[in-house]
């Protein structure tokens, strides 16, 4: 059983779809429950005009009843509300072709200039409407679905902020998940209040100056159990599946699993974690390993990062070349975000939740929810007199 998706649209189009294809019949589904996730993705603090305009719903096309799932391909859409300002500018008539509007000064930093040479294209905007992260938006409510099966399974997976610009926050996942349940989720999605500050700070001292600003996120998932993944093969490694998932958001630029890059300065001493039996449950003592060792789940909590770089667009425009003239030029700006850190952390949640979900099938998979909970049921049970 394997877990498939796609996602199309470009930035200012029509809208977004998406197609699900994989998760098992008789799944509950709200459509509330994929709209809170796409309204989370576009509250983050440092965002620009666009997020004003924007209101995400999800609209099911296809394999959803009366609730529940049919176990046939999911499509979901999403409009694009800014589309009614770019019919001509965004038309697929020929006969709307407009003059002079193409964009020819690429950015530093975005797919721009390796798009229209790859492409053959004159104009950057035939680039930059599908390298936009925009698309997130799509890949968030495939997220919010697999959550869904998850959270139907006792697991949970929360995305937040833990860096921006420098500015870092020690991570507490249990305060963060009390203030998520409690619906008071802070305006950079972190846990820490002092360091939140400083984090709003440094993104408005950014926008001042017409900069931008990166950042590290985490995503925490809970109640897994052991043997998601395998060590038999290098595509079964989860960890090499979530790096890969992690490393395809927009602007994400590395990837830590536990102590991540931070094991690599530690002996062996500090850095693995000792196996002891905890009651009837084997446990480790500490979870550097971040909750996954041989590519496998081990039962502690998964926890991953990744480091988003500063936005490419800056107000305060960096050098580039015009495309035809190859004269310098400043960088094109029309209008962007300065910091989209707290939002990204929401988009590694989505696809963190879409692999582990992918995993869960793999081992569990049946065709609907009753097989898979009794597949599961049974293996834990296994592992509990193990
Ligand atoms: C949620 C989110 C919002 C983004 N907003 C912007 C933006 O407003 N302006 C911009 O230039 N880049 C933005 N980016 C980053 C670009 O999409 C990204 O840098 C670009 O697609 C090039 O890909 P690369 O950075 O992975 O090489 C955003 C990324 C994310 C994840
Ligand atoms: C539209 C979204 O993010 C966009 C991502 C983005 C980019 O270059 O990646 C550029 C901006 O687009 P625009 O030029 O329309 O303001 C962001 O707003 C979104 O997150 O929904």
């Amino acid at each position: 059983m394997e877990l498939r998706y796609l996602t199309a649209g470009e930035s200012h189009g029509p809208g977004l779809t998406a197609i699900v294809e994989g998760l098992p019949a008789n799944l509950e589904l709200s459509t509330d429950d994929i709209n809170r996730c796409l309204a989370r993705r576009q509250e983050g603090y440092g965002r620009g005009g666009r997020m004003k305009i924007e209101r995400d719903q999800v609209v099911f096309m296809s394999g959803v009843r009366w609730g529940k799932t049919l176990g046939s391909p999911i499509t979901l859409s999403i409009q694009n509300r800014d589309w009614e300002n770019w019919q001509k500018a965004m038309s697929s008539q020929a006969e709307d072709r407009q003059q002079g509007i193409a964009i020819t000064h690429p950015r530093p930093g975005h797919a721009d200039l390796s798009g229209v040479i790859k492409y053959r294209q004159d104009d950057a905007r035939n680039i930059l409407e599908r390298s936009s992260a925009r698309e997130t938006a799509a890949r968030v409510a495939v997220g919010a679905l697999c959550a869904t099966f998850l959270r139907s399974l006792g697991i949970e997976v929360l995305g937040y902020v833990t860096e921006i610009g420098g500015v870092c926050a020690e991570a507490q996942i249990d305060d963060y998940r009390e203030r998520f349940e409690r619906s008071e989720v802070s305006p950079c999605r972190t846990y820490c209040a002092t360091a939140e500050q400083a984090m709003i700070d440094a993104i408005d001292k950014a926008k001042a100056a017409g900069d931008s600003l990166g950042g590290v996120v985490e995503v925490a998932v809970l109640g897994l159990p052991v043997g998601l993944g395998s060590h038999v093969h290098w595509d079964k490694r989860l960890d090499g599946r979530l790096a890969g998932a992690l490393m395809s958001i927009q602007a994400f630029k590395g990837v830590e699993v536990g102590l991540g890059f931070e094991a690599a300065r530690r002996p062996g001493s500090q850095v693995h974690d000792e196996i002891v039996q905890q009651g009837e449950q084997i446990r480790r003592r500490t979870n550097r390993a971040g909750g996954l060792e041989g590519g496998m789940t081990n039962g502690e909590p998964l926890v991953v990062r990744g480091a988003m770089k500063p936005i490419p667009t800056l107000y305060q425009p960096l050098q580039t070349i015009d495309l035809h003239t190859k004269e310098p030029f400043e960088a094109v700006v029309e209008r962007s975000d300065v910091c989209a850190v707290p939002a990204a952390a929401i988009v590694a949640e989505a696809v963190v939740a879409i692999e582990v979900a992918s995993a869960m099938l793999q081992k569990f998979g049946g065709d609907a929810m009753e097989e898979i909970r009794q597949n599961l049921n049974a293996y834990q049970q296994y592992v509990q007199n193990f």
